[in-house]
């Protein structure tokens, strides 16, 4: 099938290949520049209800490593913000760097941070599934973190403790009972724009929403991420896991919109 990863031969600038639309109008990530964000005092907060959330497992897919939810009713959703309906969470997973070296996917004024998680809901209002919301404008929300290295984080212990158990692509285990408000900065202020799905399918169809306040992890939590590898277990050679962030692509005219 249509293999893509983020070495010299399968990476980013060789996606367009088998995706077109890797040079479409509205692709993700981008460069972010405050001082040209227009602020829109029309932009309300964001509102998570995340209480009663139910994550299911945790999986290497050989791009990232993912936590999964049950998203069969809208027991954990994002609402509020650019956003017209309320859009369900179905997973949340991470971008990042090799060591010492930065990873997100957006950046602020050419600025990379070390890392970048994304909270992925999908609009089960218009929609009857994710992958129908996936592949149609605005099907998506994502909300975007970025992870700045510093002291360690008191909950983040809670996925790297569960790393070793999906080193290798293919591998999923249970992962139940995590809520990930655990992880959230304390502002969610933020900056919005229409844009993609940052690998392939490279689907146009995602609202995106980046809090601009860093969550700050220690460099040991980090770590413990490039401990993954894209390869299977099957395979002979054993490829760390890191540098998997697409880097930024042409704003193409679009208005990134700030919250206060
Ligand atoms: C497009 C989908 C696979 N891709 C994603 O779900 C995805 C989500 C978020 C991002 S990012 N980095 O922009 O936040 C990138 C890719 C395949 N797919 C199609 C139907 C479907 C059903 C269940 C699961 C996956 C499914
Ligand atoms: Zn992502």
């Amino acid at each position: 099938g249509n293999q893509w990863g983020y070495g010299k031969d399968d990476g980013p600038s060789a996606w367009n290949t088998n995706y077109p639309v890797a040079d479409g109008d509205r692709q993700s990530p981008i460069d972010i520049l405050p001082h040209q964000a227009r602020h829109d005092p029309n932009l309300g907060p964001i509102v998570l209800n995340y209480d009663r959330c139910t994550s299911i497992n945790i999986a290497n897919n050989g791009h990232s490593v993912v936590v999964e939810f049950e998203d069969s009713d809208d027991r954990s959703v994002i609402q509020g913000g650019p956003l017209d309906n309320p859009y369900r969470l179905k997973q949340f997973h991470f971008h990042w760097g090799g060591k010492g070296c930065h990873g997100s996917e957006h950046t602020v004024e050419g600025n990379s941070y070390a890392s970048e998680l994304h909270l992925v809901h999908w609009n089960a209002v218009k929609f009857k599934t994710f992958g129908e919301a996936a592949s149609t404008s605005d099907g998506l929300a994502v909300l975007g973190i970025f992870l700045e290295t510093g002291d360690e984080h008191r909950w983040l212990h809670m996925i790297t403790d569960a790393l070793y158990t999906v080193k290798f692509k293919g591998s999923v285990t249970d992962f139940k009972g995590f809520n990930p408000k655990c992880l959230l900065p304390s502002s969610l202020h933020y900056w919005t724009y229409l844009g993609s799905l940052t690998t392939p399918p490279l689907h146009e169809s995602v609202i995106w929403i980046v809090v601009k306040e860093p969550m700050i992890v220690s460099e040991k939590q980090l770590g413990k991420f490039r401990t993954l590898v894209f390869t299977g277990e099957e395979e002979d050679e054993r490829t760390r896991m890191e540098n998997n962030f697409r880097p930024p692509q042409l704003l193409k005219g679009r208005t990134v919109r700030s919250s206060n």
